[in-house]
């Protein structure tokens, strides 16, 4: 491929924030105008969605889980959620997650979301960096957790949700 025909890399060096003025606030989420310099240094608003639950010193707000139930004579599965999403007005299925508690690690939240969610007791096999999943409208950072659960497990025959009362 010659010079002309390489796709331009956006130089992001240049941008930078002004200010963060906030509009509106709850209790978990916040919105703010979000005034910044753009790659061409012209300088531009934003409107952009946070949690308020961001805690100093923690890299993710909330893990995603990615869990596999692995049984003896049985295809792998993986592990969903069905829930009713207010944001949504319906239910949705999703793969287990939930924010990350104080002081506590991406893995040590996962499968106790896990838990929580499913009743699986599981155990870590691997995670992703840090991810922003929507960073066109939130700053909300994931990290993805790779879980195995071994189905054959006496304490993952009849698993129970343990959901606690949403706040
Ligand atoms: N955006 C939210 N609005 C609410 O009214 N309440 C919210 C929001 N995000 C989280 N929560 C509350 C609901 C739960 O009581 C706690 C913990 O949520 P968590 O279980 O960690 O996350 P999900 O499973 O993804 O709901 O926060």
């Amino acid at each position: 491929m010659s010079n002309s025909e390489e796709p331009k890399a956006i130089n992001c060096t240049a941008s930078h924030i002004v200010k963060e003025e906030l509009i509106a606030a709850g209790k978990w989420v916040k919105l703010e105008k979000t005034t910044y310099v753009d790659p061409a240094g012209n300088t531009r608003t934003w409107e952009t969605a946070k949690r308020t639950t961001r805690r100093a010193n923690t890299e993710a707000d909330g893990v995603g889980i990615i869990a596999l139930l692995k049984r003896t004579l049985h295809k792998d599965c993986v592990v969903m959620v069905k829930q009713f999403r207010p944001p949504m007005g319906c239910c949705t299925l999703e793969f287990p997650a939930g924010l990350i508690d104080e002081g506590e690690s991406a893995e040590v939240a996962a499968l106790r979301e896990l838990k929580e969610e499913t009743g699986y007791k599981g155990e870590v096999a691997g995670v992703t960096p840090v991810t922003c999943l929507d960073p066109g409208l939130s700053n909300c950072t994931t990290q993805i957790i790779m879980v195995n659960i071994n189905g054959d497990d006496m304490e993952n025959i009849n698993p129970t949700q343990q959901l606690g009362e949403q706040n």
